[in-house]
């Protein structure tokens, strides 16, 4: 098969956030796609394809999709991603983010999906050693949802030895921002992320607070690698190509390699909305680490990406989704 001929391809977690973009991307260069999402974070109205509405912890639901799929490959983004509630529930996490991937790598085996492209985390590297965080920086989860993430990680690499199932784990940054029309961006319900809170409250959609922890950084606030997620999205697809042409099972951060206070990016959403919203505070969050940003030479030298937009792209496309979409997706 050429590297250019159109696959099948099923998207996990495909109707939530990077899932949708991810699927737009897979869509433009010519695949076929199906997703697969539970909606309890995703949306119907963020998918233009066949959309399997359908349970991960569900083994023979998960073994029918695959059954009925003939997929060249699966991209598996859902998982539930709250670190707050992962410390709450460690259970929900083994079951649906360790429990579910399981189930989708053994369809994947009996049915012979050779490639697997996964969304892990930088919240598998815990507090950083050192900085830019690399790819060989020891892996030291501080909490439930990173360990989740880094277990399949780890079986990812173990279904290749005994079974030659191939995977690249994607282990992303900070996604942020929106399409550059505002036509699909981020609708968590709640939402967590800074930069959706910080944009809702200059719309004037609800308050902001400030939940960074007071940490050792110049303005003391959390510092972080915000990536786009259309850069995400073009990531996957560099993915598979490299699975195509025989690449081996890997991890590979994707991160702009630029740190930011949360303070700075409150500052640059003020100033890009020209609302200079109250900044009321909230409740730290415990246990985050106080600094991370990415290196991304690896992703560079193994799949040729690099980011193409910055911070202020990211606020502005946001911006602009937020503007046209302020109650989110239609439902
Ligand atoms: N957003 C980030 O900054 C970020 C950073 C690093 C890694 N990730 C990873 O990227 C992936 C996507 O994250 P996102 O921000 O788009 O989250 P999201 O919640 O928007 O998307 C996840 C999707 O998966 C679905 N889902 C979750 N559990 C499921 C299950 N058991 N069965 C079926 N469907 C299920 C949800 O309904 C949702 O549509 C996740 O795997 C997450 O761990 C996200
Ligand atoms: O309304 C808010 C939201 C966030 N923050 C603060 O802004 C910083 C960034 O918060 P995010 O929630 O946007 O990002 P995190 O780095 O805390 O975590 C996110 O990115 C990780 C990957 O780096 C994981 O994927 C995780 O699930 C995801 O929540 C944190 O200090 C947070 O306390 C606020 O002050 N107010």
């Amino acid at each position: 098969m050429s590297e250019r001929e159109p696959l099948r391809v099923l998207v996990t977690g495909g109707a939530g956030y990077i899932g949708s973009f991810t699927v737009r991307a897979l869509q433009e260069a010519g695949h076929e796609v199906v997703v697969f999402d539970n909606l309890r974070y995703g949306h119907r109205a963020a998918v233009d394809c066949p959309l399997i509405v359908g349970e991960l912890a569900d083994r023979d639901v998960v073994f029918s999709a695959i059954a009925d799929g003939r997929f060249d490959a699966v991209f598996h983004l859902a998982a539930y991603t709250s670190v707050r509630e992962s410390v709450e529930d460690p259970a929900k996490y083994v079951r649906h983010n360790i429990g579910g991937a399981i189930n989708l790598l053994d369809a994947c085996l009996a049915y012979e999906v050779p490639w697997v492209v996964y969304s892990s985390t930088s919240e598998v590297y815990g507090e950083a050693r050192y900085l830019p965080l690399d790819e060989n920086h020891p892996t030291e989860p501080a909490n439930p949802y990173g360990a989740s993430k880094l277990a399949v990680e780890e079986f990812l690499r173990w279904y290749d030895q005994a079974y030659g199932l191939r995977s690249i784990s994607l282990r992303y940054f900070n996604a942020a921002g929106a399409a550059l029309d505002g036509s699909l961006g981020e609708d968590h319900r709640p939402e967590e992320h800074l930069i959706p809170n910080a944009i809702r409250g200059a719309l004037g959609l609800q308050a902001f607070r400030l939940t960074s922890p007071r940490v050792d950084t110049p303005d003391g606030t959390t510092i972080r690698d915000y990536v786009h997620v259309l850069d995400l999205a073009e990531a996957h697809l560099l993915a598979l190509q490299a699975l195509r042409r025989g690449h081996p099972t890997d991890v590979i951060n994707l991160g702009s390699g630029v740190g930011y206070s949360t303070r700075q990016v409150i500052e640059l959403v003020q100033e890009i909305t020209g609302v200079e919203f109250p900044i009321e505070p909230g409740e730290p969050r415990p246990g985050e680490p106080p600094v991370k940003y990415a290196s991304y030479a690896k992703a560079e030298r193994v799949l040729g990406w690099r980011p193409r937009y910055g911070l202020e792209e990211i606020i502005r496309s946001a911006v602009l989704w937020h503007q046209r979409f302020p109650h989110g997706y239609p439902e």
